[in-house]
């Protein structure tokens, strides 16, 4: 498709809105009025869970009690002492910004398979630490559920992690258009790293859209579609979408950990009773990436939906 008109739905690399310097919001990616970003969103309350000691066999009960109150009131949680340092966060976040800074071509050159470079590399510390931190989180929750720790651990030990790296660019009518538009996480779990505000979740409450504040060193985890799964629906799976803003560019490392391609996720029988009939048909990743070859998750399809019984 030609990124030489406004009416396309995507624009080449090196030619997008940004890189031709529109100072107005095309057409297409103008977003539907009760998807905009409002001026005066509420703060959410968000769950801040302090993981120092989740070892400790004093204080995990704790951890994972607050962890599973998090998931069943939220969908989602901020984690602090999660053991992950500060300059490995900064160095994968400064890598993001440092590789969308570059120019097109040099940018095209890392899109290769070169392993060996810079960019990777850095990166690279950063998703081992937080494929580990997954499966630390997991195992609380599975705890929380009343499965025990290891319940999924060996799978998702062996499962699938993708890392997205998202970059945002300021954008001059941002209350026209959305950075990510509103889904769900096809993942058991995801942690968020940010470098600044833009992620909103929908309140499982009052169903209404809430910011989430970007806290340095804090790294925000949500319920995704296979935990809900999992949990025969006793978590649900945290919809949320990212605003825009004109002033500054912001970064996002997405960590989406699920189990492997061709694993099917069920909900657990332990959970599933004659008061809990089983709400969920099985799936797989590779499932999931047939369903979004064939739709479009912008225009609000919903793999999780398809999965419900
Ligand atoms: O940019 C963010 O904060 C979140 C991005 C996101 O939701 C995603 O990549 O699935
Ligand atoms: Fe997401």
């Amino acid at each position: 498709m030609g990124g030489n008109d406004e009416s396309c739905s995507s624009f080449p690399i090196g030619q997008t809105a940004q890189e031709r310097g529109f100072s107005h919001v095309p057409e297409c990616y103008k977003v539907q009025l009760s998807d905009r970003a409002g001026l005066d969103t509420e703060l959410a309350d968000v769950p801040l869970i302090n993981l120092d000691g989740i070892c400790d066999p004093a204080r995990r009960p704790i951890i994972v009690e607050e962890i599973g109150n998090a998931c069943r009131c939220n969908g989602f949680f901020q984690v602090v002492n999660h053991g992950i340092s500060q300059p490995i966060l900064d160095g994968a976040l400064s890598t993001a910004s440092d590789f969308f800074n570059l120019p097109i071509q040099d940018k095209t050159k890392f899109m290769s398979n070169d392993v060996h470079n810079p960019v990777r590399q850095k990166m690279g510390e950063y998703a081992v630490a937080v494929q580990k931190l997954a499966v630390k989180i997991m195992e609380a929750i599975t705890e929380s559920l009343g499965l025990g720790p290891t319940y999924l651990t060996s799978k998702l030990d062996d499962g699938m992690q993708v890392l997205a790296v998202n970059c945002y660019p300021p954008c001059p009518q941002p209350e026209l258009s959305l950075g990510l538009p509103p889904h769900s996480d096809y993942s058991c779990l995801t942690i968020v790293l940010q470098d600044s505000p833009g992620l909103q979740i929908l309140d499982f409450e009052d169903k209404t859209w809430k910011a989430v504040p970007a806290m340095q060193g804090v790294l925000q985890v949500h319920v995704g579609d296979h935990l809900e799964v999992l949990s025969n629906g006793k978590y649900e799976s945290v919809v949320h979408k990212v605003t825009l803003n004109s002033e500054k560019t912001r970064f996002s490392i997405v960590s989406l950990h699920s189990l492997g391609m061709d694993v099917k996720m069920e909900a657990a029988k332990e959970l599933v009773d004659e008061d809990h009939p089983n709400g969920y048909r099985e799936s797989s990743f590779r499932d999931f990436l047939n369903f979004i070859s064939k739709n479009d998750i912008g225009e609000g399809s919903s793999f999780l939906n398809t999965l419900k019984i």
